[in-house]
């Protein structure tokens, strides 16, 4: 029998930012329902590499394949097969929550009543239906991190990108994320967040990937009697550059 297709897999990838390698020679694959915590101090390449999943920077060197299609040669993939939250919710002061809705359907290939049956959904889960008509430039932060997520679930991505999306929610607001993760995951979605916390990755998280100076350090997966090993290895890479891997 042969393996199913990872949906997401990262050949030796590499990009520079401002004449210094910002990410370098990174290769890693994603499975169906894994939830893969990147890790990393600032700075160690964790927004480079998801923005490079997403779709919204382009490699200097190697290949991103989504479900087993190389994306960098076909753009258009990664707008309908992946969901991204960037670290803020790119979102127009001037549209309402609902307008935001129905202009990402659009760009990822939803109309028509397909479009309305998602956005009731989405809507519905995240119990964003009293803020419908509400302009995007007044919400709180976390009604704007909750319209940002409704906006990268809208089209059922097989896999979802979160950049930090822990940052500036409060303690009830970060229980739902998790359990909308959890939820994703159920479900099948493959998915990879990025955060400098380890309690972040050991609570929402299935694996655990320490990136440092661009490079991959660590990748396992997450047990209940491995947080304290973690714990020392996050720490190590990060305060002596160690080469735990
Ligand atoms: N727009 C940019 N222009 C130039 N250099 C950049 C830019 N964005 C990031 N960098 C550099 O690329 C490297 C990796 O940054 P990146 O933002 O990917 O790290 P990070 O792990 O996400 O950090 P943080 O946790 O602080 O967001 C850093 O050296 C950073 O200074």
């Amino acid at each position: 029998m042969t393996a199913p297709t990872a949906v997401l897999q990262l050949d030796h990838i590499t990009r520079h930012r401002a004449g210094r390698p910002a990410v370098a020679d990174l290769s890693l694959t994603l499975d169906a329902g894994q939830v893969l915590g990147l890790l990393g101090v600032n700075g160690a390449g964790k927004s480079t590499t998801l923005a490079m999943i997403a779709g919204a920077l382009v490699p200097d060197g190697g290949a991103i394949k989504l479900n087993g299609k190389d994306f960098l040669e076909q753009p258009e993939l990664a707008r309908r097969g992946v969901g991204w939250l960037p670290e803020r919710a790119p979102l127009w002061p001037e549209l309402t929550v609902r307008e935001h809705l129905d202009a990402h359907g659009l760009l990822r290939g939803l109309g028509g009543a397909v479009l309305a049956k998602a956005r009731q959904r989405i809507v519905e889960r995240l119990e964003l239906g009293a803020l419908s008509r509400r302009l995007a430039g007044v919400l709180s932060q976390g009604q704007r991190q909750r319209l940002g997520l409704a906006c990268a679930l809208l089209h059922a991505p097989s896999l979802l990108v979160l950049d930090e999306p822990a940052n500036a929610l409060d303690p009830v607001q970060v229980a739902a994320l998790r359990t909308v993760i959890r939820e994703q995951a159920a479900a099948g979605t493959a998915i990879i967040l990025s955060t400098h916390l380890l309690a972040e990755v050991t609570a929402a998280c299935d694996r655990v990937a320490i990136l440092h100076e661009g490079q991959l350090r660590y990748d396992g997966a997450i047990t209940d009697s491995d947080h304290k090993m973690l714990e020392q290895t996050f720490f190590d890479i990060a305060m002596r550059g160690a080469q735990a891997a």
